[in-house]
C-alpha cells in the first residue's frame, strides 16, 4: 500500500496547495485521480513519487514512513515509485537516442541496459530506438518516457496527464500497457487526469482533491 497521510503542501510559505490531504493506493489498483486545474493534482502525484517532500504529514510504503527526498531515500524504495509526466520533451535529455533513455535506470543500477522487452512492450519499433527526442513525435516520446519509467519495475506508478497531448488510439495503446502491468504484476497506479471520461474508462475508483482533505 502506497499512502499519503494528512500531507500538507505548498510552494509558497503559508499557502498550502493541499492542507492535510490522505490518500491509499493498493497493489493492482487503478485509482483515478480528478478534479479542477489548480486543485493540486500533481502536487500530490509528486509527494507520492517522492519528489516533493511535504511539509508534514507522511508518505508510507507498506506502513513504513517514506517521506524523505527521493534522492535521500534508499535505492529500493526510490524505484519502488515510479513517474510519467503530461509532457515527454521536457523529461528527457535531448542528447540521447530513445534506447539510451529507455536504457538508463537500469545503467544506473549497474544492470545490463537490456531494453528488448520493454520496447516490445510499449509497441516501438527498432528502427525509432536509434533516432533521438526531436527526431519522433509525441506519443513516440511518450512510449520511450514509459519504457523507462516501467524498466526499474515499479510498485506503483502515477501517471500524470500521460495521454493529455496524445490522439485516442495512442492513448488507449499506454492504458493497455499499464493496465497489464497492473494485471500481471499487481502495479498500483494513481492515473491523475481532468478527463473524467477517461479515468471512468480506466480506474477501479476516481476521487477529487477536494475529497482527500
Ligand atoms: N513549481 C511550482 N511553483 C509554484 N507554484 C506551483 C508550482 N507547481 C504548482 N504550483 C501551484 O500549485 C497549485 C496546484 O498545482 P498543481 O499543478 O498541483 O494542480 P493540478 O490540479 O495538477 O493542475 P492542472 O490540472 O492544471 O495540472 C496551483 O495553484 C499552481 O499554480
Amino acid at each position: 500500500m502506497l499512502s499519503a497521510t494528512d500531507v500538507v503542501v505548498g510552494y509558497r510559505r503559508g499557502r498550502p496547495v493541499l492542507d492535510g490531504a490522505s490518500v491509499d493506493l493498493a497493489a493492482g489498483e487503478v485509482l483515478g485521480l480528478g478534479g479542477p486545474s489548480g486543485s493540486g493534482k500533481s502536487t500530490l502525484g509528486r509527494v507520492l513519487a517522492l519528489l516533493h517532500r511535504p511539509w508534514s504529514g507522511r508518505v508510507s510504503l507498506d506502513g513504513s514512513d517514506i517521506s524523505r527526498f527521493r534522492h535521500r531515500t534508499p535505492p529500493g524504495t526510490r524505484r519502488s515509485v515510479g513517474i510519467v509526466f503530461q509532457h515527454p520533451r521536457p523529461a528527457v535529455d535531448p542528447r540521447f537516442t530513445l534506447r539510451e533513455i529507455i536504457a538508463e535506470p537500469l545503467l544506473a543500477r549497474g544492470e545490463p541496459g537490456d531494453v528488448d522487452e520493454l520496447v516490445d512492450e510499449v509497441g516501438l519499433t527498432g528502427e525509432l530506438l536509434t533516432r533521438r527526442p526531436h527526431e519522433v513525435s509525441d506519443g513516440q516520446l511518450q512510449r520511450a518516457c514509459l519504457a523507462r519509467a516501467l524498466a526499474p519495475q515499479p510498485r506503483y506508478l502515477v501517471c500524470d496527464e500521460m495521454t493529455a497531448m496524445l490522439d485516442a488510439s495512442t492513448t488507449a495503446a499506454l492504458v493497455r500497457v499499464v493496465d497489464r502491468r497492473t494485471w500481471e504484476n499487481g502495479m498500483g497506479v494513481l492515473a491523475i487526469s481532468h478527463d473524467e471520461a477517461l479515468l471512468t474508462r480506466w480506474a477501479h475508483r476516481v476521487v477529487h482533491v477536494s475529497e482527500l482533505i
